[in-house]
């Protein structure tokens, strides 16, 4: 049964829910998904600190402090970072204190070294301006409860740091899902074999654990099965730990298109067996024991455009993430699109910014096989059901690929 590719995608979004959460070293978080909403158990800063190398007084005594007219005073005390001042500031007093060391009691201000000149246990205050606002207070940037990283955020660089601060040395993250990745077809060989007439190396399982990777998951690698609906099916068979199936081949009509044989013979249900895009129209989708299993085409263009609009979005939402879609622009056609367009069609591209416009162009080389039009890429224009060719200057829809 074929579906339009909207509808295809929220089939597969409603069967899905988020994986469980384990913990796991910090340090092995980057780019996990938060599974915790985390709140702070302290201030932060947790005391009055110094931000400066200088020295500590009570800022009023100091305002009028210039070159010509120093203002003196007297040094009671050095606290370096990780110091705990006990001398309190009163007037005609100072602390020699050390960028991020604690604000003495008593002090409202703190004067750079490069501000004052120093002669023994008397210090020079060469210009007072400003002593005020060079504390940084207890709670300038998180307060004590305070709900700082939400559950589903991806943990980048700043949220590393954030975590660490907040003394998560092993933060709840949504489990990875595990995709296995099985290529099928009698002419598909592991890379590292020699070549014979009429095989070809299995790009396809390469190709597709990036994709699953980018989308949060965890590729695991079973190899390949030729067109065969036993040795498929046992291939299938042999990852029970794994959430999403996918293969790769047999998903057409021909006489080896054995995916949909394979589906009945292990009693998975159908969902669909055709979406109305192109390319990677070819493509099934079933589910067994709440688990799903995804038959894209063996054109490696196909299979990786199915892959994004099905896969991802499925996969996002299972790694924990809140937004399961990438961002979509408009661009204008720098060249033209030469086709008519039938069912909705997604078209490598490469698009730049110029001036106020964005800039896109159709990758030269769009055959369904051809991995060159994917590996230029760093956009997909989506082209509407029914269009004409498109002219240069006609304005599209681009969605923004990753990292390209
Ligand atoms: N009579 C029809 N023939 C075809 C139709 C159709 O509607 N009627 N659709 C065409 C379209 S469009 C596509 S897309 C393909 C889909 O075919 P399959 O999904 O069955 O894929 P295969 O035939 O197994 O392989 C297609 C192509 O890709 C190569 N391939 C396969 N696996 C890999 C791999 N792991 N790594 C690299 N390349 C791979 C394979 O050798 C074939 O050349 O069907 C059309 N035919
Ligand atoms: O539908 Mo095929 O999927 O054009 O590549």
């Amino acid at each position: 049964m074929s579906v339009k590719l909207e509808i295809a995608q929220e089939i597969l979004l409603n069967l899905v829910t988020v994986m469980p959460k384990e913990r796991v070293a910090l340090q092995e978080c980057w780019h996990r998904i938060l599974g915790e909403t985390v709140s702070s158990d302290i201030d932060f800063p947790p005391f009055d600190r110094s931000p400066l190398d200088g020295y500590a007084m009570i800022a009023e005594e100091v305002t009028t402090a210039t070159p010509e007219n120093p203002v003196m005073l007297k040094q009671i005390d050095y606290i370096p970072a990780g110091g705990n001042p006990s001398k309190t500031i009163s007037a005609g007093t100072t602390s020699r204190i050390m960028t991020g060391a604690p604000i003495p009691p008593g002090a409202t201000g703190v004067i750079r070294l490069e501000d004052t000149i120093v002669n023994g246990d008397s210090v020079s205050i060469l210009d007072g301006s400003g002593a005020g606002k060079n504390i940084c207070l207890q709670g300038d940037e998180i307060f004590q409860g305070e709900e700082v990283v939400a559950q589903g955020t991806i943990i980048n660089a700043g949220v590393m740091g954030m975590l660490a601060v907040l003394g998560k040395s092993q933060p709840y993250v949504f489990r990875k899902p595990r995709v296995a990745l099985i290529a099928t077809g009698s002419e598909i060989i592991p890379i590292d074999f020699p070549l014979a007439p009429g095989k070809i190396r299995n790009s396809n399982s390469y190709m597709l654990s990036a994709q699953v990777a980018e989308a949060g998951g965890q590729a695991v690698f079973l190899g390949n099965a030729s067109d065969n609906i036993d040795e498929i099916a046992h291939l299938l068979e042999s990852a029970s730990d794994c959430d999403v199936f996918v293969t790769t081949g047999g998903a057409s009509v021909g006489d080896y298109d054995l995916i949909g044989e394979v589906y009945k013979k292990l009693g998975v249900t159908l969902l669909f067996d055709r979406v109305s895009m192109k390319p990677g129209m070819p493509v099934l989708a079933g589910v067994r024991d709440g688990k799903l299993f995804l038959g894209l085409s063996g054109n490696p263009a196909a299979a990786a455009i199915s892959f994004e609009q099905l896969g991802r979005p499925m996969l996002m939402k299972m790694s924990g993430r809140k937004v399961w879609w990438r961002p979509r622009i408009k661009g204008i056609l720098a060249s033209p699109f030469k086709k008519k367009t039938g069912d909705k069609r997604f078209v490598w591209a490469r698009c730049w910014q110029a001036d106020t416009d964005i800039l896109v162009e159709p990758s030269r080389a769009q055959g369904n096989g051809m991995l060159k039009s994917a590996m230029a890429a760093n956009a997909l224009i989506v082209i509407p059901e029914n269009s004409p060719p498109l002219m240069v200057g006609t304005e599209v829809e681009i969605i923004l690929l990753a990292d390209a």
